[in-house]
């Protein structure tokens, strides 16, 4: 279920790939980039040890994976406080720059700092978080990223739960005619994929899947055209 907006952005109207290295070997990010070549975007997940958890990497890891690759950037930032931090990842020029709810004091606010800088905004939901409660906030936004796992970590399973949130993402999209891309990202493999893209997402994360593959590009088209079949066949 393509929408006109992810036909826009990717010029195919196919599903959307966005590796993540979070799985990659981050000693060899240039290499690991170029693995994965043919990809929509590169989804890079930025973890401060507060938000969650975990701790991965930030704007100079960024700055520099920029100029290593030409695949559009997709940071997921899983950072408190990113009305202050999220902006600086458009200002370098990454293509879209997602931020949590959860973790924001004014999303509005922070997500049109990001469009004034040139990156698309994208608008994150953790597994608990109510879309319902939310819905105001998506003219604001370009991308809505709903969590399939609790973010911090790959690997993690796809939480099957999460289907019905992606229905009821593509189903405010298409009903409000808004220009929203749906992102899934966790647990996304050969076969959650097809739950997803029956749901209504347009564009899928996923790391292990991929960076897991022996062939990691190859990995990547075999997504695209698992998703591609299961959006054509609801
Ligand atoms: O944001 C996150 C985790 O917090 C994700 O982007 C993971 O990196 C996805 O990895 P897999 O679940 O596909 O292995
Ligand atoms: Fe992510």
């Amino acid at each position: 279920m393509t929408t006109q907006y992810a036909k826009a952005l990717t010029g195919t109207g196919a599903p959307m790939i966005a590796p993540s290295i979070l799985s990659a070997d981050f000693a060899r990010l240039a290499d690991e980039a170029a693995a994965v070549a043919g990809s929509d975007w590169l989804h890079v997940d930025v973890m401060d040890n507060h938000f969650v958890p975990n701790l991965t990497l930030g704007v100079p890891v960024v700055q520099s994976l920029i100029k290593a690759t030409d695949i559009p950037l997709d940071c997921h930032l899983m950072i408190d406080d990113p009305d202050r931090w999220a902006p600086p990842y458009a200002e370098l020029g990454a293509r879209n720059v997602t931020f949590h709810v959860e973790a924001a004091a004014d999303p509005r606010q922070t997500a049109r700092a990001i469009k004034s800088a040139g990156a698309l905004a994208g608008l994150a939901l953790k597994p608990d978080t109510s879309l319902a409660d939310h819905l105001d906030l998506l003219t604001e936004f370009d991308t809505l990223l709903v969590m399939t796992v609790e973010p911090g970590f790959g690997g993690q399973a796809f939480i099957d739960a999460m289907v019905d949130k992606i229905a009821a993402a593509r189903r405010a999209v298409d009903s409000g005619h808004l220009r929203l891309l749906v992102e899934v990202d966790g647990g996304v493999n050969a076969e959650t994929i097809e739950r997803a893209a029956a749901a209504g997402a347009d564009c899928f994360v996923a790391g292990s899947a991929v960076y897991g593959a022996d062939d990691p590009a190859d990995a990547v088209r075999r997504l695209r055209e698992s998703a591609r079949r299961a959006a054509v066949t609801v």
